[in-house]
């Protein structure tokens, strides 16, 4: 199909639908993907990425390893190549494209935050837990003293009712953070859920500052709570191209950005751009799609973060247990980030079970 073939039909789906939402996309394939690769990304595989990306329009890409700066390590996996290093050739690349990283406070220090602007990030994102947002306090104040733009995550948002959610971005906001994300870490947010929690923040600090939304795909709504998100007046929205992101992955972005076109908002990335980096850049970077599969739809529905999904499926594998029911009892505990250990108490205690189980017949 041709371009101006596809501006025709743009125009008359906008007509159609109206609409004059202006978003920013945040890609997040290098950072949220990051755990889908489990860590091993090389430069040469960031070049690719981000070159792609740029050249569609995409204003600002996440790089870090999947648990933000300092996440290489035994409890979170170790990364192929230094995430500073990943960061550099990402601003290397980039020609219009801001490069925006992730830390979470305790697993990142300072120290990381300076050095990924040294490298060339721009933007700074702190993600804690959505109830634990005044330890990121000194991060921001960190971050804006170094003339960084900031983002906030509070993560687990479905764990919390919107108005519990207003207070913590609150927090964000009163120390610095220039946009607070409703994010749905456990894709278990369902339409109305994501809607009431978007506007409860954007009721509570849309006057000074932005509201954003980050998704999950595990119960399959990704593009549909990121719609609504941005009816509710969210401005800034993450996605990952094909998906590419922890659990059955993140909204996939290319997705998005053609309803955006179909609704006449405005995203300045080029849909057929963005299609064929999907097919022909990203793809051939993920170790496998990512599958809505009976492990994934697990963690929608029990709630379950879904960076613990590489972690529950070695832990099941290891102790010859079933992936599911390690995730099910991961969210019947509300384990959060962090947490990544009791998935082998978890397991041993099913391994226990099952042996106890064959013993008595
Ligand atoms: C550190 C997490 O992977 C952040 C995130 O993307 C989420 O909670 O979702
Ligand atoms: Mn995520």
């Amino acid at each position: 199909m041709s371009t101006t073939d596809l501006d025709h039909l743009t125009r008359t789906w906008s007509g159609a639908h109206g609409g004059d939402l202006d978003l920013r996309l945040t890609d997040t394939c290098l950072r949220d993907g990051s755990h889908h690769k489990r860590h091993q990304f090389t430069t040469a595989e960031v070049r690719d990425v981000v070159a792609a990306l740029d050249a569609s329009g995409v204003p600002v890409i996440e790089v870090a390893h999947g648990d933000g700066l300092g996440g290489s390590s035994f409890n979170y996996g170790f990364s192929r190549t230094p995430e500073q290093d990943l960061i550099r050739t990402a601003a290397e690349t980039a020609t219009r494209a801001r490069i925006a990283f992730l830390m979470l406070p305790g697993v990142g220090t300072k120290d990381d935050i300076r050095a990924a602007q040294d490298n060339g990030g721009q933007i700074c994102r702190i993600a804690t837990h959505c109830t634990e947002a005044d330890t990121s306090n000194q991060h921001f104040g960190l971050a804006r003293e170094l003339g960084l733009e900031t983002v906030g995550f509070l993560m687990m948002s479905h764990t919390q009712p919107p108005e519990v959610l207003a207070r913590q971005a609150r927090i964000m906001v009163d120390a610095g953070c220039q946009c607070v994300y409703v994010v749905d870490s456990a894709g278990a947010l369902v339409m109305e859920q994501t809607a009431d929690r978007v506007s409860a923040l954007v009721a509570e600090i849309g006057d000074v500052a932005d509201v954003g939304f980050h998704g999950h795909e595990n119960l399959g709504l990704g593009v549909a709570n990121t719609v609504i998100a941005a009816r509710a007046g969210a401005t800034q929205i993450d996605g990952s191209v094909r998906r590419f992101g922890a659990g059955a992955g993140n909204t996939p972005l290319e997705a998005f950005i053609g309803v955006c076109d179909k609704l006449g908002w405005s995203t300045g990335v080029d849909f057929l751009k963005i299609v064929d980096a999907s097919e022909d850049v990203i793809k051939p970077v993920m170790p496998e799609e990512c599958q809505l599969d009976r492990m994934t739809l697990m963690m929608g529905y029990a709630g379950v973060y879904s960076s613990f999904l590489k972690h529950a499926g070695n832990a099941a594998e290891r102790y010859g247990v079933p992936g599911a029911k390690i995730l099910l009892e991961a969210g019947r505990r509300k384990l959060i980030g962090g947490q990544e250990d009791q998935l082998v108490d978890i397991a041993l205690m099913l391994q226990a079970e099952q042996d106890e189980a064959r013993a008595n017949g």
